[in-house]
């Protein structure tokens, strides 16, 4: 099934594919005349006396040889093109596969596991596709070849020889079953070691900061270990195989120049007939090795081929409807209509939630921490879907429309900000590729962010993330905002915006969001008490319920929660800014 699904794959590619086989049937024939040279030189120039065929028989081992080397040259070029090819496309597929699926599936997957699929099982593939197929196939014809030689030239001795051959073809079928679920093994232990050193890397802070660089090398070390032990009982069976197959081979020289010997002696067999005999067993040898070779190989890119296959055969939880359209025309209404919904079963994060944000309508959302505030705006881009009831834009269940076009609409600011290892300029430009300088400045200034940019060495062009400047958190929440903005977007989301930065800059932002939320509909997940002060409504949240809602007014006089989140969480930094930013203790 696996196989049959790696072998379809070199269809398209057929015709460079016929034409490594074809290399590959002209090497053989080359290869089946070398014996025969040596038979000329034995029985008739030696033997016979017959001198002046020497040159000849020398000049016809040149000019096989010349060819032969073209077409190994040919065959190898051809099969590896057609391996590099579907192993491009195969990951072309792999990365835009990884693309599209959902946020569970990453929760759910290590990041060294996908990895690890993508880079080290791929790699196997294309060995599988590079050498594995054309060997097989070599080592087929080879075999095919070389018995009719034999029988042809004596077929009694050729009978008596190949006697052994069902002895070694058992070996090299134990030795695949032996090999093949001890590369698995390895490939899962592998991908394990992966996962370890990405999730080391990406949490090297952590590390450091509680000291435990220790510990985490312990962890590596153990990985690393368990790895060498499942490689060493790998290397155990080829150990076993190789001298166990040369003894074979070994015996069935051993009974031609035996028998072959005596046939000679009696005058039934030429000698040179016998050296070429002998030299067309010899030619098995390497079919026999490769034989166990290609078993070992093929075993290991089946194991590869499974783990890839995963991920490419698992669908998107979170994709098009069949009948999904465009949206076109946003007024920007959002509404929920008795949605819950579960990460797990059994385990609501969010209960029964109804309310709707008007176009352009500003929505706080506040609450106790775990409370689903960030699950709740997560359903509006689709990140998931509602285990039960619907969201609705424009009256309209969102899952109705593509989710390109659904997303593209909305600007998403979340808590923890990612930016690319790319200038500041292309990080705030992501969303929108055709976005001039001037509209990326005016994103940057808006966001509060351009005064700091200009006096970056390289300004916008300054390279941000792994590879450039470190930026503090709140500078890099500014240009996420910035980015977010740039899309100019109908509905805005923005969780703990403000979470990373100052009062002072917190006041520069909201004035700039003041101005940039006319006319979109906005979600913002407040942490500041001027967020609550601006909103139209305040969604309270408890529990995965929305528990009370209102204008800050209403719900300091309604809702004892909102009392206390008040006190707690607002009080703290119930500051806000003067004209110029200085922050003055902030009073209803
Ligand atoms: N990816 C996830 N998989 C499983 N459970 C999750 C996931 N994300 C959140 N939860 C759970 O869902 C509940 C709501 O989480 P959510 O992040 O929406 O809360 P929140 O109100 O935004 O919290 P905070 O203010 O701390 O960010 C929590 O119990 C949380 O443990």
């Amino acid at each position: 099934m696996r196989l049959k699904r790696l072998l379809v794959k070199l269809v398209p590619y057929w015709p460079m594919a016929v034409g490594a086989a074809f290399s590959a049937l002209v090497v053989l024939v080359l290869n089946l005349l070398i014996p025969q040279f040596i038979r000329l030189v034995i029985d008739e120039a030696i033997l016979e006396g017959q001198v002046f065929l020497l040159p000849w028989i020398a000049g016809g081992i040149v000019l096989v040889t010349v060819v032969k080397g073209v077409f190994s040259f040919g065959q190898r070029y051809l099969m590896e093109r057609v391996a590099q090819k579907i192993i491009f496309d195969l990951r072309n597929r792999l990365y835009n596969h990884l693309q599209h699926l959902s946020f569970s599936y990453y929760e759910n997957t290590q990041t060294g596991q996908l990895m690890s699929r993508a880079t080290a099982d791929v790699e196997m593939l294309k060995r599988f596709y590079g050498f594995g197929i054309i060997h097989l196939f070599q080592g087929a014809v080879t075999f095919i070849g070389v018995l009719i030689v034999i029988f042809a030239m004596h077929a009694r001795l050729a009978a008596l020889t190949v006697l052994a051959l069902p002895i070694i073809l058992v070996v090299i079928f134990r030795f695949g079953k032996k090999v093949g679920p001890a590369y698995q093994v390895i490939q899962e232990q592998l991908a394990d070691l992966t996962s370890v050193l990405q999730e080391n890397l990406t949490g090297i802070r952590v590390v450091k900061a509680f000291g435990r660089e220790e510990g985490e090398s312990q962890k590596f070390d153990n990985e690393n270990a368990a790895l060498l032990n499942k490689n060493i009982s790998a290397v155990r069976i080829w150990a076993y195989y190789f001298p166990f197959l040369s003894f074979l081979t070994g015996l069935a020289a051993a009974f031609i120049i035996w028998y072959g010997g005596r046939e000679v002696i009696a005058g039934r067999l030429m000698l040179g007939e016998l050296i070429a005999f002998n030299s067309y067993l010899l030619m098995l040898v390497m079919p026999m090795r490769m034989l166990g070779w290609v078993v070992n190989l093929s075993q290991r890119a089946l194991t590869s081929a499974a783990r890839v296959f995963e991920i490419l055969d698992t669908k998107p939880e979170i994709d098009d409807a069949p009948d999904a359209r465009e949206l076109l025309d946003v007024k920007g209404e959002v509404t929920f209509r008795s949605v819950s919904f579960a990460y797990r079963e059994g385990v609501e994060a969010l209960k029964n939630i109804s309310f709707t944000a008007k176009p352009g309508e500003n929505v706080a959302i506040v609450g106790t921490t775990g409370s689903g505030k960030t699950t709740l705006v997560s359903l509006i881009p689709r990140f998931y879907d509602p285990t039960e009831g619907e969201v609705l834009l424009d009256h309209e269940d969102i899952r109705s429309f593509t989710l390109q076009s659904l997303r593209r609409t909305i600007g998403f600011v979340s808590q923890d900000t990612f930016l690319f290892s790319a200038t500041i300029s292309e990080n705030i430009g992501y969303g929108d590729a055709k976005a001039d300088h001037e509209a990326i400045v005016a994103a940057a200034k808006a966001a509060q962010i351009h005064d700091f940019i200009v006096t970056l060495p390289q300004g916008y062009e300054t390279m941000v993330g792994e590879r450039g400047v470190n930026l503090s958190g709140g500078q890099k929440q500014r240009i996420a905002i910035a980015r977010a903005l740039l899309k100019d977007p109908k509905i805005l989301i923005l969780d703990d915006y403000t979470s990373s930065v100052d009062a002072h800059t917190e006041y520069l932002i909201r004035g700039a969001l003041d101005t940039l939320m006319a006319g979109r509909t906005s979600f913002i997940i407040a942490q500041r008490i001027s967020t609550v002060l601006a909103a139209d409504q305040i969604l309270v949240m408890d529990g995965g319920e929305i528990v009370a809602r209102g204008t800050h007014e209403d719900l300091l006089e309604t809702s004892p929660l909102y009392q206390e989140i008040y006190n707690i969480q607002f009080s703290g930094n119930s500051l806000t800014c003067d004209e110029e930013g200085r922050d003055n203790p902030w009073t209803t």
